[in-house]
């Protein structure tokens, strides 16, 4: 039997290690250990509580070890542009705050005054978040900055309280937006600009290296295999694409998850006019590729509709009543700031649909089907701006992460965007996590070999464009953004 591989698979809703080895020419997988994430407010800011995604790596491990096995390999992949400060002795100087914190809001209007956009775009070709690590850096107590030693990526930090080993890795590096395209190094004028020196950062690895088995200490108060850790592609992200069973040429990828991250795999980055008025970003992938894509505000508009309905309903069930509704009855811009922290999400959606004088979702159906038909259209339209920047159209969209299991999702995309749609797999970036580990010990030949084996081992489901009177839709949507954007100017 192969190797045993685990994947640490920490998203921004929830984490989960996954148990995984190939068996007549397939991947076997299996969840052995789920557990919620979230951040909350302390200390005056939204935080990450990192000790309790340690803690409940190693009850993982502790799982993994119970079913009988006693040698694994390990690779952790988390939400990307977070960190942790650590100071000489290896502690944490406080726990980290999460990206839709609000301590950045005018960060970059604030950065870029004598730093222009296309410049810091130029060097770098990542997007212009405010909660890129470059404006967290830009906004952090700078007291605290002085006083760390390290400056750790999350996934890079939990893989050194396992091992004591300290790396950064390059995919989730990138996510900085503090990576020269050019040097393939961190840019020292933006180092210089948010207080950084070069060797607070931990030297960049690509993803493949080996960091080092679990330490000792762990193995004293907990029962857990002989484990060995491997840097994989750590933003999480970029393991979903590598787990992506894209074939051949023109397709493109959407992570859905809490951010939906739509897509081109390039094998150079494309960090043009074109990019920057877009604001697309070329993070980095794995195997020396470029993740082209557009963040969009993704299912975390369910997750808070969840959450503020009590979680009465699983997302199994709001899609269903969902479904029940009719599609389009309302524009809504998903990528409009005010969705990305709001106190109350339905308030939000029924305010937005009131200012711009529209019908009014009401019930959870109602609102469930507002998110995604307007998803759905974000989606095509994207999708019809990345074959206009990269001048080649996009003949399939491979749709991957917990949002692929939203049938109603994947058909209206498809429908909207007149191309095939292929569902699946659910746990991409798990399954990414570890075909990395399986290609650095020589059980998968390359990443080709990789897609190959996920396209076999996993049920895929293709959706073709209906033939449905949404004629104009997607024009109409277009234009009320565009209208909406001349607005806000
Ligand atoms: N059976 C389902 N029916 C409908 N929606 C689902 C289903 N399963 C998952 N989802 C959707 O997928 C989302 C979670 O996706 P996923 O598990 O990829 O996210 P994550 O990995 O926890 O977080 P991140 O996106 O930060 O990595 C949920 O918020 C939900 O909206
Ligand atoms: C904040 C980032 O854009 C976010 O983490 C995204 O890249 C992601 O990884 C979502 O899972
Ligand atoms: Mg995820």
């Amino acid at each position: 039997m192969s190797k045993s591989y685990v994947a640490v698979d920490i998203g921004a809703s929830s984490g989960r290690l996954m148990l995984s080895h190939v068996e007549n020419g397939k991947m076997q997988i299996e969840e052995v250990h789920r557990f919620k994430n979230g951040f909350n407010q302390k200390a005056g800011n939204d935080r990450w509580d990192i000790d309790h995604l340690v803690n409940e790596v190693i009850a993982g491990l502790e799982k993994v070890k119970a079913k009988g096995i006693d040698d694994v390999q390990l690779g952790i992949d988390t939400w990307a542009v977070d960190y942790v400060l650590v100071d000489k002795d290896g502690n944490k100087l406080a726990d980290p705050i999460s990206y839709r914190d609000k301590r950045t809001s005018t960060a970059i209007q604030k950065l870029t005054t004598d730093l222009p956009r296309e410049y810091i775009y130029e060097k770098t070709g990542i997007q212009f978040q405010d909660f890129n690590t470059l404006y967290q850096l830009y906004s952090e107590d700078k007291d605290l900055l002085a006083k760390a030693d390290k400056i750790l990526m999350i996934p890079d930090y939990i893989g050194y309280k396992l091992t004591n080993n300290a790396v950064t890795e390059v995919t989730n590096a990138s996510t900085t937006q503090m990576l020269n395209l050019r040097e393939g190094l961190f840019d020292k004028d933006l180092l210089k600009k948010v207080n950084v020196t070069t060797d607070q950062f931990p030297k960049l690895v690509d993803p493949g290296t080996v960091l080092g088995p679990v330490c000792e200490q762990w193995h004293k108060d907990h029962d857990i295999p002989q484990t060995e850790v491997i840097t994989v592609a750590t933003h999480d992200t970029a393991s979903a694409v590598v787990g992506t069973p894209g074939k051949g040429e023109h397709w493109a990828f959407l992570s859905s998850g809490t951010w939906s991250l739509l897509g081109a795999e390039l094998n150079t980055p494309e960090n043009g006019l074109d990019a920057f008025h877009e604001n697309y970003t070329n993070e980095w992938g794995a195997y020396g590729t470029y993740r082209f894509l557009k963040n969009i505000m993704g299912l975390w508009m369910a997750q808070c509709i969840k959450r503020e309905l009590n979680d009465q309903y699983s997302f199994a069930e709001l899609a269903e009543l969902a479904g029940q509704e009719q599609p389009f009855q309302q524009f809504i811009d998903v990528n409009d700031k005010r969705f990305e922290n709001p106190e109350n999400m339905i308030q939000e959606i029924q305010d937005y649909c009131r200012e711009t004088e529209q019908t009014i979702p009401e019930t959870p159906g109602q609102l469930m089907m507002a998110v995604y038909s307007n998803l759905s259209l974000f989606y095509a339209n994207e999708i019809e701006k990345l074959g206009q920047i990269l001048d080649e159209p996009i003949e399939k969209l491979n749709i991957v992460g917990g949002g692929s299991n939203v049938a109603l999702m994947n058909q209206l995309t498809s429908t909207l965007a007149k191309i095939p749609v292929i569902a699946g797999p659910s746990e991409a970036t798990a399954i990414g996590n570890i075909l990395v580990q399986m290609i650095t010990t020589g059980e998968v030949a390359n990443l080709a070999a990789a897609r190959q084996l996920v396209a076999d081992s996993c049920d895929l489901k293709t959706y073709q464009p209906e033939n449905k009177n949404y004629d104009g839709i997607l024009q109409r949507y277009q234009a009320f953004l565009k209208h909406k954007l001349t607005q806000t100017i």
